[in-house]
């Protein structure tokens, strides 16, 4: 007889067969698709694409696709079967090779166009037809839309091939990259960052392209050779995959009156954006404008939070324009990021992004961004004005809302009741000066320590007596608010759920992409399940390998302290 309250054993999707089935294009179905694409897909050159949500395109396949891994935990979490990772169809299908799909999955996929502004300026210059046409998914191709769960998700290959949005590039990642962008998605997922989610990582066995990268031990600023990469393709999933950028490009089509549609067109991907990111929040029998008004606080809160969040953990997206700033308020393209290690305001991975995209500018960076979104919606609101004014009360009071989330994440990172800013300013000199870990210096302050001696194994230098007296007393008043709040131990537990023990150090993932190039992917494995428990205490081996200071070889190291966005 069954228990009573034994809960229903999970079904799992075990084959292709199974799999097609979960296929659900309603959404997708209800915009409008580019009145000049070719239905069969094949749309692979650089072109300019006028109007519309989307083009259909088929993915170009890889040559002789290899399994490298795929994600076990959301495998789980979407009835998926580890098994099915294997299944030939479905390797197929995520090495960008549609054609054993069968109804109700299509054989053809789609790409989306997109404008940039960087900084809050918009630019049209980075399309090859200088209109901003040409401009989009230059190599993300979505295969599949599906509900599980009451949830919807859309899965994109990146690296998939060539597509209208190409601007003659070869529509392909390098294994590099795509290691790098499938394993930091596991990443931010499992420090609770809001983020698109890996799903599979495949390999090409005979396909290279060649990009600039660095020679070893390179400590130039720029990529000084050119290297063969085998190609890869990793597809990630999200809500939907829609950016401000992609608001924007509808938007400037309604302002200059582009084409008959063009506002009715704005008007459907807002209201798509809607029902992909914001549905269980915004109630869609309310006026549009109310509803609007709705989007834009809830947009706000998302955005402020992620990047108090990104501060929270180290993380830096280090080309935060409009394009690559998600609308549902999520992490999107792991290109150009990375997590700090020696603290400073100012880090930067990416050669490309400068100060404005550095590390404490990005609640900066997010503001351009939510300009741009309210810019963009704005003309949405034009008749009623009273929804107008709320629109702009938004806008208005970002910065502040920004501030009060940075500041609620210094307080619960320090442990804190709120935010004290004497404290914070006084532990910011000093953590610049003894050049601290990041990561080891939070960590190790979250046991709470009554000294200081702890706290100097995340010291890149050597430190004076002078300064070690400042850190002491720094350290006592921090003690004493600490022990005005709970009992420590309740607090210490509380600050190791916030302050990960283990983090992305790229010295460490360099020889899992380099390994894999090789064909063993054990360090890929290895690295996914170390971060798969950031805050968690692991074995010895584990720790002494993951939780120490970056050695001295790799300061300034090109393709590992600094790179170009060469992917
Ligand atoms: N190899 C390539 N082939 C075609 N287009 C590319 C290629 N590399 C980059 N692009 C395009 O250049 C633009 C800017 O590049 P960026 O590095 O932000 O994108 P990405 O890493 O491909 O994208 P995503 O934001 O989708 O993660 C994007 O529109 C992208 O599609
Ligand atoms: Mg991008």
């Amino acid at each position: 007889m069954a228990h009573p309250f034994k809960l229903p054993s999970k079904t799992y999707v075990t084959n292709f067969d199974e799999f097609v089935q979960l296929a659900d294009y309603s959404l997708m179905d209800n915009l409008n698709a580019d009145p000049n694409a070719r239905c069969d897909g094949d749309d692979h050159r650089a072109r300019q694409v006028f109007s519309g949500h989307f083009v259909p395109v088929t993915p170009t396949p890889l040559a002789e696709p290899e399994y490298i891994t795929h994600s076990s935990t959301f495998f789980n979490e979407l009835g998926l079967s580890d098994e099915l990772a294997q299944d030939e169809d479905f390797r197929r299908v995520f090495s960008a090779d549609l054609s054993v799909a069968c109804a109700p999955m299509r054989q053809v996929g789609w790409a989306t166009g997109y404008a940039l502004s960087i900084y809050g300026t918009e630019y049209t210059q980075q399309c090859p037809f200088g209109t901003g046409n040409g401009y989009g998914d230059g190599r993300a191709i979505s295969v599949f839309e599906t509900v599980i769960n009451d949830q919807r998700w859309e899965m994109q290959l990146k690296g998939g091939g060539q597509t209208p949005y190409c601007r003659g590039a070869d529509g392909r990642a390098v294994l590099r990259s795509s290691v790098r962008e499938f394993l930091a998605q596991e990443f931010m997922q499992a420090l609770r960052v809001p983020t698109s989610r890996s799903l599979t990582l495949y390999v090409s066995k005979s396909e290279t392209v060649t990009r600039p990268w660095y020679s070893q031990n390179s400590r130039s600023t720029d990529p000084d050779i050119l290297v063969d990469n085998p190609v890869a393709i990793s597809t990630r999933v999200a809500p939907s995959f829609l950016r401000v950028g992609q608001l924007e490009l509808f938007a400037r089509r309604a302002r200059s009156n582009a084409h008959i549609k063009a506002f009715e067109e704005l008007h459907m991907i807002v209201a798509h954006l809607i029902e992909r990111e914001y549905k269980n929040e915004i109630d869609q029998s309310f006026a549009f404008a109310e509803q609007l008004v709705e989007l834009a606080m809830l947009f706000r809160q998302r955005l402020t939070s992620l990047v108090a969040n990104w501060i929270r953990v180290g993380y830096c997206q280090g080309n935060f324009n409009s394009d690559n700033c998600a609308a549902g308020g999520l992490t999107l393209d792991y290109g150009p990021f990375g997590f700090c290690e020696i603290f400073d305001t100012d880090f930067q991975p990416w050669t490309g992004g400068g100060k404005h995209f550095s590390f404490f500018n990005q609640p900066a960076a997010a503001e351009a961004n939510y300009h741009m979104f309210w810019t963009a919606v704005r003309p949405l609101l034009a008749e009623d004005t009273e929804a107008l004014e709320q629109f702009d009360q938004v806008r208005r009071g970002f910065a502040k809302e920004m501030q009060k989330q940075i500041q609620e994440m210094w307080a619960t990172k320090l442990g804190l009741a709120e935010f004290n800013s004497k404290l914070f300013t006084k532990l910011l000199g000093l953590m610049e000066r003894s050049e601290v870990d990041y990561t080891i210096f939070f960590r190790e302050l979250s046991h709470i320590p009554d000294d200081i001696s702890a706290l100097k194994k995340s010291f890149y230098v050597n430190t004076s007596q002078e300064l070690d007296e400042q850190w002491q007393s720094w350290l006592n008043s921090w003690r004493d608010l600490v022990s005005n709040g709970y009992d420590s131990s309740t607090v210490s537990t509380k600050m190791k759920q916030t302050n990960p023990k283990y983090t992305w150090r790229e010295w460490l993932v360099v020889p899992a992409y380099q390994q894999a190039a090789q064909g063993d992917y054990t360090l890929i494995n290895e690295l996914q399940e170390v971060l798969s428990y950031p805050y968690d205490e692991q074995s010895k081996e584990i720790e002494d390998k993951y939780y120490r200071l970056k050695p001295k070889e790799y300061f300034n190291a090109g393709g590992v302290s600094h790179y170009s966005c060469s992917s």
